[in-house]
């Protein structure tokens, strides 16, 4: 590990520090250098988050050669409040000072600062997925991408359906759409918080990560006049001579009734001259082939890890969701880098389902008891949303325990819903 390179905090208001950081972040990501402009949208984005840099002596100069962005931000756990967790972002090394171990000692040293900070979780978007597995994070939400064929496409008689209305969005007004996201992420695990520097990017048309040149928003409203859903959407024109063809590439849909999402999907799949959708980042268990006679119009695939966890607090980590399975673990979670390894007893008391839900609170203390179960840190981070099959991680030697004792936790962890994260970060 290279430890002579001195590693210190950005301020993010120091423009000139900023240009230096943001230049080496971007060179590691195959990007040029950031204009003014870009460095003003980028300041609006850091501008509350923990900055670290690498430097080294470069040709005579002090340049920046290594970076780390962290943040506090929630995501949504199975059936209850969203936790705090450290979110990490922009970790990078210039290809000249790469496998020197710089990447771990930032890293290590943010994950320790948040433990020691009481945070229960970490968690990034891994832009590779060999990387992160040795720092103790786990796959904790998948994705997936659908192409819809328009001729397809009938729902069915029995598909929810409401009284409502849908109305084009001006660009960069998205107060009502930054509301329907906020109620839709927390209602499903692994939904990350978008703040308003996120929406200002998304709004600023044909440059934002969200929109294309020819991108456009529409809100559903219900019968109330409520907004309950958001599709954005591009559109290419793939016409050939007299025959039209346009394909339209959902960016984002986001609804908080099946009704609104029947309805956006609908418009979407109906739009004249479009015959076919593309989507990305959509959940593995997509409501819309369920809401077709002919399921078939919707392909699905392929799928890819997207939210990453790592625990840093075993006791709260699993006392921060609760569960619809009973039973009673002991589990000895392992962790190479000593940050959170302990042996706890998770009990989940039958009880009383009193939210109407079926949501159980579970007791969690770190006891002396012979485990039922031993596994690693990773590990127990993809299964926390219940998002991965203990099953299969067992069945994958992963978990260490009886075919009982790994189908008890399948059962204590399993969720409704598969977690889903839509958002970058
Ligand atoms: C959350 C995010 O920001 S994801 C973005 C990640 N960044 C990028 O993809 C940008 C391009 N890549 C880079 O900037 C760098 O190569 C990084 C950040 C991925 C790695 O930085 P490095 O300083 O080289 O990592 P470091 O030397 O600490 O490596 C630690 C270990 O991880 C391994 N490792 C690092 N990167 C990778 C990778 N891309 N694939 C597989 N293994 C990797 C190293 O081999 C090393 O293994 P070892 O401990 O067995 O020797």
């Amino acid at each position: 590990m290279d430890a002579a390179l001195p590693m210190t905090s950005i301020d993010p208001r120091d423009r000139v520090a900023l240009r230096d950081w943001a230049t080496a972040s971007r060179a590691a990501f195959l990007q040029p250098a950031p204009t003014e402009e870009a460095l003003d949208e980028r300041l609006a984005e850091v501008a509350d988050h923990r900055l670290t840099a690498v430097r080294d002596v470069v040709g005579g100069e002090e340049r920046v050669v290594a970076t780390l962005r962290t943040f506090d931000a929630e995501v949504a756990v199975p059936g209850a409040e969203p936790v705090v967790v450290d979110a990490v972002s922009t970790a990078t090394v210039l290809p000249t000072h790469r496998r020197r171990g710089l990447l771990s000692r930032m890293l290590t040293a943010d994950l320790e600062r948040a433990r020691d900070g009481g945070l229960a979780l970490a968690a990034l978007i891994a832009a590779e997925a060999p990387i992160y597995g040795r720092f103790g994070f786990g796959t904790a939400t998948r994705s997936t991408s659908l192409v819809v064929d328009h001729t397809h496409v009938r729902f069915r008689p029995d598909a929810p359906s409401a009284p409502g209305s849908l109305e084009f969005v001006p660009a960069g007004r998205t107060e009502d759409l930054a509301r329907v996201h906020d109620r839709a992420r927390r209602a499903r695990p692994g939904g990350f918080p978008r703040d308003a520097a996120w929406w200002a990017a998304a709004g600023r048309r044909g440059e934002g990560r969200w929109l294309g040149t020819r991108g456009h928003v529409v809100l559903h409203r219900d019968e109330a006049g409520v907004p309950d859903g958001y599709v954005a959407y591009d559109l290419a024109d793939t016409s050939t001579g007299r025959v039209a063809g346009g394909t339209a590439t959902v960016a984002d849909l986001s609804a908080t009734t099946p009704a609104a999402y029947r309805a956006l999907w609908e418009f979407v799949t109906s739009i004249d001259l479009v015959r076919s959708t593309r989507a990305a980042d959509r959940p593995v268990d997509e409501l819309l082939p369920h809401l077709l006679v002919d399921p078939r119009a919707v392909q699905t695939g392929p799928v890819d890890d997207f939210l990453w966890l790592r625990v840093l607090d075993v006791v709260g980590a699993l006392s921060a969701r609760r569960y619809l399975g009973a039973g009673t673990l002991v589990l000895e979670v392992v962790d190479p880098l000593g940050l959170a390894g302990a042996t706890v007893r998770l009990h989940v008391a039958p009880g009383e389902r009193g939210d109407g839900e079926g949501w159980l609170s579970p007791e969690v203390s770190t006891t002396g008891a012979a485990p039922d179960v031993v596994l690693g840190v990773g590990e127990l981070a993809s299964l926390l949303l219940g998002g991965t099959s203990a099953m299969a991680l067992h069945r994958a030697g992963r978990l260490r325990c009886s075919p009982a004792d790994a189908h008890a936790l399948q059962r204590l962890f399993a969720t409704p819903e598969a977690p889903w994260c839509p958002t970058w970060f």
